[in-house]
């Protein structure tokens, strides 16, 4: 669906994108971190066609960013981090204006803004004024816009920026509806624990060089260098940890305030024996689960030593 090939842009001396390679298939919600600066907007423009790259190339459905700019216009909807707010319009004028443009008319045009406007949750504001709406609002309006020629590809400059948590939670429910309707997503965001949740792959951009490009789940893999275990048991802390101790499985054992904590033999993914071991040998167990990690623990991990 996307794909990008050594994508370069530079503004004199600066290169603001540099070989930013992204393959992107249907139903994947690509998350595009990045600090200020860092390249998103440059990358997203150039795969929107609105910006020229100097090198590289981008296809976006099989078509060329360079041969068939008009239909990847057709096929992309792309809401850029700020965008002009009409006044003097309710907010179904509103869409009924940007439909216009997309040569979407007749009686059906009323139909597509009322539909968008159901998928982004805002039917009940359709009578109110553009102006009047919140920062929420207003994204979710734009999103409903970016929404209305039913585009295959979606590029979305920060969505989620300047919205209280509540928005955010409602925005991170329309990305995930976005990938099970099987559009494919590249979200931008700089803040990396936002997208977790909701992106199948994540892409890390640093001063315009891609540093990590994986699914999320792997990420996560290789952030971590062995499994960590925290477990509780009723009874001696001290006699349960010499047990694991003694497992193929096990790295190493500590204890703190009556938790064991197991840190487990890299690849050792399968660890279902040691809760029946330990119940085997008579011990019963209070807690016994995997530690999380986050996503920015999973970030400074693997960009640590990376950045320019
Ligand atoms: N038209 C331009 N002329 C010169 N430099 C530019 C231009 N547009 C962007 N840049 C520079 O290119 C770099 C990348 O900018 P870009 O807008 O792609 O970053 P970003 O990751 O989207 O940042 P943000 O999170 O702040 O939106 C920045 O250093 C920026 O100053």
């Amino acid at each position: 669906m996307i794909e990008t090939i050594k994508l370069t842009k530079r503004y004199g001396d600066l290169v603001a994108a540099n070989e930013i390679t992204i393959s992107l298939k249907e139903g994947d919600v690509f998350g595009f971190i990045g600090p200020n600066g860092s390249g998103k907007t440059t990358t997203m423009r150039m795969i929107a066609t609105l910006l020229n790259p100097d090198y590289g190339e981008c296809y976006v459905c099989g078509k060329s960013i360079y041969t068939n700019p008009d239909e990847i216009r057709r096929l992309v909807g792309y809401m850029p981090d700020f965008f002009g707010v009409y006044d003097d319009m309710t907010v179904i004028e509103y869409l009924e204006f940007f439909a216009s443009t997309y040569r979407i008319n007749g009686p059906g045009r009323r139909k597509v803004c009322e539909e968008k406007l159901e998928l982004v949750d805002m039917s009940f504001k359709r009578d109110a004024m553009v102006s009047q709406l919140s920062r929420g609002q207003t994204q979710r309006i734009g999103l409903a816009r970016t929404l209305l020629h039913d585009p295959q590809v979606l590029l979305l400059d920060e969505p989620a920026s300047g919205l209280d948590p509540r928005a955010r939670i409602e925005i991170r429910k329309l990305l995930r509806r976005l990938g099970e309707m099987k559009k494919t997503v590249i979200v931008s965001s700089h803040i990396l624990p936002e997208l977790a949740d909701v992106c199948t792959r994540v892409g890390i951009i640093e001063k315009g060089n891609m540093l990590v490009d994986d699914y999320v789940a792997d990420v996560m893999k290789k952030a971590r260098e062995a499994t960590l275990l925290e477990i509780r048991v009723v009874g001696d802390p001290e006699q349960a940890a010499k047990l694991l101790e003694q497992h193929d499985l096990v790295k190493g054992v500590s204890i703190t305030d009556e938790t064991i904590y197991v840190t487990l033999n890299a690849g050792s993914e399968d660890y279902s024996d040691l809760p029946s071991e330990l119940i085997q040998a008579g011990f019963k167990l209070r807690q016994f689960r995997e530690e999380e990690v986050n996503l920015e623990t999973a970030f400074m991990e693997l960009t640590k030593g990376m950045q320019q």
